[in-house]
């Protein structure tokens, strides 16, 4: 990475607001997956031990500029403390006189937690007076956050572009991982897609076909591809605008020669429910008002024979509805596969890492990315602008 790190910045002394991904999963006050807080704690450990004081700043959730008790930080700074083994003074508010009182009040090697940023309209506006109330507070400031290394925010950005401004561990491993996976792929390369979101996920597509030897489809995503070849498919997930799109990926992979590897089977639900009827049925059979909610057993084995082969596999999107019993088997078996493989496996994805945590696989995992979109804009070979925003290596 050609922009400075935590290792070029003398903190001792200093104030240093450092951005970290703090958006993790919650139910009923608690936090359920604690691996964002985790992932940043070298960063936070060093600047402790360094003699820095430390103000950290994150957004949890999407309240657009709202306050609301549910998206509070006070459960993460309880989660942090613990995992810390020391108190992280947790402020109400943002900025403003107690952040102000706090940060004056703050020895080297003290932690401040700042309220959730997203409860300022000004952090997704970028707004120019929340940057220079951050700016106020901090002498050097530290980017720790990939998770939101793609949004251009007042923490993110902003106040990056006004203080010395470095990138944290977390970053730096993470840009590190998928920058040199990508550069110079060991090959045979995969690259398995699914999930959801199929329209953030097309550009990805289009990109990875310059790079993959073999591009596997799987979950909600496969089934505009299977409709764009002429079958039914029934009640199953469509982006109807996205089928030209389509027709073109799968011609680029022909021409380009690289493998693209559909479902030939698929477990197909007459109700999104663990005691719906499901069935197994050819990839061309899929019959009206049926849904294809996860990849069939004849698919599961040619992409595990797949994954074997692969020197680098890069896995984004579930292969099923993995959420519910009945269609997690596909997820899972990938799972499986490449917790099991000799090649190097990164898994991105929220949901993605959260399957592979639950069946138990993450840590035979070579790289669980904590960043879901920003991983895939990095894929795509955009430069995210938390990463643009940071100073040059001199
Ligand atoms: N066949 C399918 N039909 C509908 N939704 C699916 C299907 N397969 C997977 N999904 C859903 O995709 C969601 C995850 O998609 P996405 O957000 O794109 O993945 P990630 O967070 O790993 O990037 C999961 O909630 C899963 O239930
Ligand atoms: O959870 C996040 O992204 P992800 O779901 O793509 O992994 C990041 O915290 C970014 O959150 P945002 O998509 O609300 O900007």
């Amino acid at each position: 990475m050609n922009k400075k790190t935590l290792h070029d910045l003398d903190v001792e002394g200093k104030k240093v607001f450092c951005r970290v991904d703090f958006n993790v999963p919650m139910q009923d006050g608690e936090v359920t997956d604690d691996t964002r807080i985790k992932a940043a704690l070298p960063t936070i450990t060093h600047l402790i031990e360094h003699g820095a004081t430390v103000i950290l700043a994150s957004h949890l959730g999407r309240p657009k500029g709202e306050a609301s008790d549910d998206l509070r930080l006070d459960p993460v700074a309880e989660r942090l403390s613990e995992l810390l083994g020391r108190n992280v003074i947790k402020t109400d508010d943002v900025y403003g006189n107690e952040v102000d009182e706090a940060v004056s009040q703050a020895g080297p090697g003290d932690v401040i937690l700042l309220e959730n940023v997203r409860f300022e309209p000004g952090e997704e506006e970028n707004d120019a007076s929340l940057v220079q109330a951050f700016v106020n507070m901090a002498d050097l400031y530290v980017n720790d956050a990939f998770g939101a290394a793609h949004r251009a925010h007042a923490s993110t950005t902003g106040v990056a572009e006004k203080l010395p401004a470095a990138a944290g561990f977390l970053m730096e491993k993470e840009i590190e991982v998928l920058g040199k996976a990508l550069a110079n792929p060991e090959r045979p390369f995969t690259a398995i897609i699914g999930g959801a979101k199929v329209k953030d996920k097309i550009n990805v597509i289009d990109n990875l076909l310059d790079k993959v030897d073999n591009l596997i489809i799987g979950g909600g995503l496969a089934y505009t591809f299977v409709k764009a070849q002429g079958f039914e498919i029934g009640n199953s997930l469509l982006e109807e605008d996205k089928l030209d799109l389509a027709r073109q990926f799968m011609q680029k992979a022909e021409d380009k020669n690289v493998r693209f590897v559909m479902p030939q089977d698929v477990v197909v639900a007459d109700d999104l429910s663990e005691s719906a009827d499901t069935k197994i049925v050819d990839i061309t059979a899929i019959p009206d008002n049926w849904e294809a909610l996860d990849i069939g057993p004849k698919t599961r084995e040619t992409y595990e024979a797949i994954v074997k082969e692969s020197k680098l596999v890069i896995w984004n999107g579930p292969m099923g509805v993995f959420e519910y019993a009945p269609f997690a088997g596909g997820t899972r078996a990938v799972a499986e596969s490449l917790a099991h493989t000799e090649g190097y496996t990164i898994i991105g994805g929220g949901d993605s890492a959260a399957a592979v945590e639950s069946f138990g696989f993450a840590g035979d995992m070579d790289h669980v990315s904590t960043g879901g979109g920003a991983s895939l804009e990095f894929m795509e070979g955009q430069v995210l602008p938390g990463v643009q925003a940071l100073d040059d290596q001199s």
